[in-house]
Formats: structure tokens, C-alpha cells, sequence
């Protein structure tokens, strides 16, 4: 299972003086020394943290696969056939949201995500789709011929959090079985299953432990333990409790 850091509140901190450091190529190669096998970022339409430029360096600089988060715009795929990250994940925006706040609701949208899943294939690059644990969205995805999918944990981790921690609470076990469902209904349709938003420290190691899931993308929770202890040790700290999980 690899684990993609997601780097975009480096470039927040810079963004709060509107400077050059942090810089999110360090974070990067930080991260990478760390034991991360990818770096996320999310290219907003707003610009908040994530800029045009940091896309360019990191594709340049850095030895890692890079994976895209960006709104689903004729715009922003035009960005990524440029840039070729590894891969792209449509997610939905919206201006005023703190972080993303839900999945991308394909159904509403088919005909113009498969155009633009097929424009990035046709650049290279593997289409993921930010999706909620839910059956038909996922059916969506595979038609509309995503390649991945990552299931939003958020739902579970605020139920997770909300339970004081507790595992065993009855809205912390249905939240991860609608993942471990979702996961088991996209890979039964060829797609490779991701997860990920709002994992951290606590509440990352019963999703690491779901059966076939690939890649957690994580951002938050690292950079700010990194704050304290270094991205590099904070990286392959979830590193040791994803390998804990999955009995490696
Ligand atoms: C899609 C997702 O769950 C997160 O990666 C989120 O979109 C990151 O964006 P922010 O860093 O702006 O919250
Ligand atoms: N796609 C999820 C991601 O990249 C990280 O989200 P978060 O850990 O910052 O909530």
C-alpha cells in the first residue's frame, strides 16, 4: 500500500505571507526521504495555496510520482496535458469550502467527465475520481472510464473523531464498511481503490487495514506533525502505522 503526501498547506504557510518559503519542492523531496511514494497536490481554481509554478517545479524537481487534484474544467485538463502528472483526480470545488467538502457527483455530469477522462488518457494520464462511498458513483466511474477511484473518508473519520476514537462504535463500524463496500465494488470493476481526507495518526490504521485498498493520499494531519518533528519523520511515521496495519 503506498502512501501519497499531499503537500498542498506547505504552500498555505507561504501563502499566509505571500513569500517564497516554505517551499513545496523541499516538502517534496522531504517527504520522498521520508518513505512517501507520491506527492498530491491540489491545483485550486482559486489559487489559495497550490500555484501554477509549484506544479511546474515539482513535475521538474522532484523523483516521485506526481498526482493532481483539480476541479473537473475544460481548464484545468488543458493544465494537466501539459504538466503530465502520473496521475489526475477530478474532485469537486467550490470557492468558499474549507477543504473539499464531499465527492464528485458523476451521475450529474457524465457525458462532460468522460470527455474530459478521455482527454487524459489520451495525454497519459490515469484518470482517479474523488467519489463518496456510493454504488452509483461508482458504477459512473467506470463508465465514464476512470482507471481509479478514491474513496472520501472524511464521513468516517468525523465519525471516528465524533466516537472520541472508539473503533467499535456503530457509526464508526457503518462508515467503514460503506468504504470497505465501495472498495470492494471498485475493484470488482477493474478500478483501482484509493482512499483518503481527514486520515491522520489515529484513524488511518483501520482504512489501511481494508482489503485491496492501493494508496492513502494524506495531507493535512502530516504537515502539521511535521511542524513539530520534521516532514521527513512525520511521513514515516504514518508510513510505519500503514505497514503496522496491512501486517508488514
Ligand atoms: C480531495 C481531498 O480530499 C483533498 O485532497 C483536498 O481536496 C485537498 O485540498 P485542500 O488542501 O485545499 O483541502
Ligand atoms: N485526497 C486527499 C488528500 O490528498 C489529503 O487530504 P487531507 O489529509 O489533507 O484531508
Amino acid at each position: 500500500m503506498e502512501l501519497g503526501v499531499n503537500i498542498d498547506h506547505v504552500a498555505t504557510l507561504r501563502q499566509a505571507r505571500r513569500t517564497w518559503e516554505p517551499d513545496p519542492v523541499w516538502a517534496a523531496v522531504e517527504a520522498h526521504l521520508g518513505g512517501a511514494d507520491g506527492i498530491t497536490i491540489h491545483l485550486r481554481e482559486d489559487r489559495r495555496h497550490i500555484h501554477d509554478e509549484d506544479v511546474r517545479r515539482l513535475r521538474e524537481l522532484t523523483q516521485v510520482k506526481l498526482n493532481l487534484e483539480m476541479a473537473a474544467t475544460a481548464e484545468m485538463v488543458d493544465i494537466a496535458c501539459r504538466v503530465k502528472p502520473e496521475m489526475a483526480m477530478l474532485v469537486p470545488e467550490g470557492r468558499l469550502e474549507v477543504t473539499t467538502e464531499g465527492g464528485l457527483d458523476i451521475l450529474a455530469n457524465e457525458a462532460a467527465l468522460k470527455d474530459r477522462v478521455a482527454r487524459l488518457a489520451d495525454a497519459g494520464i490515469v484518470s482517479s475520481v474523488f467519489i463518496d462511498a456510493e454504488p452509483a458513483q461508482i458504477e459512473a466511474a467506470e463508465r465514464i472510464g476512470a482507471r481509479v477511484c478514491e474513496v472520501h473518508t472524511g464521513p468516517y473519520a468525523h465519525a471516528f473523531h465524533a466516537a472520541g476514537r472508539d473503533v467499535d462504535a456503530p457509526a464508526v463500524v457503518a462508515e467503514l464498511r460503506r468504504v470497505a463496500v465501495a472498495g470492494e465494488a471498485i475493484r470488482a470493476l477493474g478500478m483501482r481503490f484509493n482512499a483518503g481526507h481527514a486520515l491522520n495518526y489515529y484513524n488511518v490504521q483501520p482504512i489501511a487495514r481494508l482489503a485491496g485498498v492501493r494508496e492513502l493520499h494524506i495531507g493535512h494531519s502530516i504537515v502539521s506533525r511535521a511542524v513539530f518533528v520534521g516532514l521527513r519523520a512525520a511521513v514515516a511515521e504514518m508510513k510505519r502505522l500503514m505497514r503496522e496495519a496491512a501486517g508488514r
